[in-house]
C-alpha cells in the first residue's frame, strides 16, 4: 500500500459538503487505512460571511504497490451518454451496469425512497430522472424493497454520493446496481432535463456506455422505440401463485389496521408487478392472501371463493393489455375488488372508459387529492403515466378523488359492482399515512359484503 495525495476541492466536491475554508486549498494527504472516506468537522466562513461547522471529507485510498495510479489514461469526465429522442445527448459518469439500454425518461419528484422506486415494477421501461440531486447516502437495505428485482430502465441523477451512512444499509448503491444489471448515470444536469420534459412531455432515450456507437446510432435507437402499446406486465408478473404472509411492522401502528384485524379475509391479488407493501398492509389490515400471476384466469380464483379481490400497480401502456381487462371484466360485480394504479385504470376499462397518456405523468410523493365526497386532502404518493378519462365512464360510476394538480381523476367507485379503485399508492410512506385508510375502506366492503350474504 501506498499514501496517496488527494486534491480536497475534489473531495469536497465529491462528499457535497460545500466550501471549507481551511481544506478548499491544498491536498489532503490519504491515511493506510484502506477506508475510502473519513468525516470530521471544523469551522468554516459562508459566503455570507457567517461561521458555521460543515463536516470535512478525508480520503484513504487503497493503491497496490508499485501502482501508483488505478485512473485509466488518458483521463476521462465522463463515459456515458444519455441520448433522448429530440436529439440533445448528456454526457455523465456511469455507475451501476454499463451496456446499451432504452427506455421511456421520466422525473420523479421525491426526496426521499430511490430504493423504493428502484425496486417498484411499475417502473419497467422507463428511465427515473430523480429530481432531488444527491442519490445513495442510505445505501440499500433488504427491508425497503418493493419487489425482488428491479426492473426500471436505469437511474439518472445529478450526484451519487460517494459514501452509504445509514444502520439499515448493507450495501452501497452502485454495487447493488451493478449486481442487479441496472444502468445508473451521474453528474447530469437533472434540473434542465426534467424542465425539458415538463415542457415537451416525457421522451424516449438511450443510456449507453458503449463509445462504438455513434450518437446518430444512438439517436436512431431512441427514435425507433416507444412505451405505447406494448404489455410490460408480463415481464414482471410472477409466474405461479403463492401465498402471502409478512406484514408491516410497528412502525405502522399509526393507523386503523390493528382494530380492522379481528376479522379474516381471503383476498386474491392479481399481480401485474404488486409491490410488495401492499400486500403486508393488506396482511396488517387482517388479509390472508393468495397472490397470482397476471394471466390466472377469472375462474381460477373465483374458485379460491375469495371475500375480495387486488388488481395491483404495473408497468406500461394500461390499453396494450386486453387479456388484463378481460379478466377484470369477468371478475366485476361477483365480489369487492381494489385497483390500485395499474389495477384502477384496467378496472376503467373494464367499466367501460377508455386511458390516455399525459404529458408527463405523475412521479412523487407529495401529490395532494381531493377525496371529493368528504373533501379531505391527502399527500400520497403517485407513479403514473396514463389516467382513465372520466368522461367515458358510463353512468353509475363515480370519481372518488382527483389530483389537485391538475385535476385528473384519481379515483373511482361503482358501489353497484362492489368496486373501488385509486391512481395512486396507499402502501407508500413519503412522510404522510394519509391514504393508508384506502385499505381499511377495502377491508371494511368485504365486511359488508359478507354481512350482506349472511
Ligand atoms: N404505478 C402504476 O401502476 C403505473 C400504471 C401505468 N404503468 C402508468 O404509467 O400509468
Amino acid at each position: 500500500m501506498a499514501t496517496q495525495l488527494v486534491p480536497a476541492a475534489t473531495i469536497l466536491l465529491s462528499g457535497h459538503v460545500g466550501v471549507s475554508s481551511k481544506t478548499s486549498l491544498g491536498f489532503v494527504r490519504s491515511s493506510l487505512s484502506g477506508n475510502l472516506l473519513n468525516f470530521s468537522r471544523e469551522k468554516i466562513s459562508t459566503a455570507c460571511g457567517r461561521t458555521a461547522i460543515r463536516p470535512i471529507v478525508k480520503c484513504s485510498v487503497q493503491v497496490a504497490e508499485g501502482n501508483t495510479t488505478s485512473v485509466k489514461r488518458p483521463y476521462t469526465t465522463t463515459d456515458s451518454r444519455l441520448v433522448l429522442e429530440d436529439g440533445s445527448i448528456w454526457r455523465g459518469k456511469s455507475f451501476g451496469a454499463t451496456g446499451t439500454q432504452v427506455a421511456e425518461v421520466v422525473f420523479n419528484t421525491s426526496m426521499t425512497g430511490y430504493q423504493e422506486i428502484l425496486t417498484d415494477p411499475s417502473y419497467a421501461g422507463q428511465f427515473v430522472v430523480m429530481t432531488v440531486p444527491h442519490i445513495g447516502n442510505t445505501g440499500i437495505n433488504s427491508g425497503d424493497e418493493e419487489s425482488q428485482e428491479c426492473f426500471l430502465g436505469g437511474l439518472i441523477i445529478r450526484t451519487l454520493s460517494p459514501t452509504t451512512s445509514n444502520w439499515r444499509a448493507t450495501e452501497a448503491l452502485s454495487d447493488y446496481l451493478e449486481k442487479k444489471n441496472v444502468m445508473g448515470i451521474s453528474d447530469i444536469d437533472t434540473r434542465a432535463i426534467t424542465r425539458r420534459l415538463r415542457q415537451d412531455g416525457s421522451l424516449v432515450g438511450v443510456l449507453t456506455t458503449d463509445s462504438s456507437l455513434s450518437d446518430e446510432d444512438v439517436l436512431q435507437m431512441a427514435r425507433n422505440w416507444s412505451i405505447v402499446g406494448k404489455d410490460l406486465i408480463s415481464g414482471v408478473s410472477c409466474k405461479e401463485p403463492y401465498e402471502w404472509k409478512d406484514s408491516t411492522g410497528e412502525d405502522w401502528e399509526f393507523s386503523k389496521a390493528a382494530g380492522a384485524a379481528s376479522d379474516t379475509f381471503n383476498v386474491v391479488a392479481y399481480d401485474f408487478g404488486v409491490k410488495h407493501n401492499i400486500l403486508r398492509r393488506l396482511a396488517s389490515y387482517g388479509c390472508k392472501i393468495t397472490v397470482v400471476p397476471s394471466t390466472w384466469p377469472a375462474s381460477e380464483v373465483l374458485k379460491l371463493n375469495p371475500d375480495g379481490i387486488l388488481f395491483s400497480n404495473g408497468p406500461g401502456d394500461p390499453s396494450a393489455v386486453p387479456y388484463a381487462v378481460e379478466t377484470v371484466r369477468d371478475i366485476l360485480g361477483q365480489v369487492p375488488v381494489f385497483g390500485i394504479c395499474m389495477g384502477h385504470q384496467l378496472l376503467g376499462q373494464a367499466l367501460g372508459g377508455k386511458t390516455f397518456k399525459m404529458k408527463f405523468g405523475h412521479h412523487g410523493g407529495n401529490h395532494p387529492v381531493r377525496h371529493l365526497p368528504t373533501g379531505r386532502v391527502e399527500i400520497s404518493s403517485q407513479n403514473h403515466n396514463y389516467a382513465v378519462d372520466p368522461a367515458t365512464l358510463p353512468e353509475g360510476v363515480e370519481v372518488t378523488h382527483i389530483n389537485l394538480n391538475d385535476g385528473t381523476c384519481a379515483g373511482l367507485t361503482f358501489p353497484a359492482m362492489k368496486v373501488m379503485s385509486i391512481q395512486y399508492h396507499p402502501e407508500s410512506s413519503p412522510g404522510p399515512h394519509d391514504a393508508d385508510p384506502a385499505f381499511y375502506d377495502f377491508v371494511q366492503m368485504m365486511k359488508n359484503n359478507k354481512q350482506g350474504q349472511s
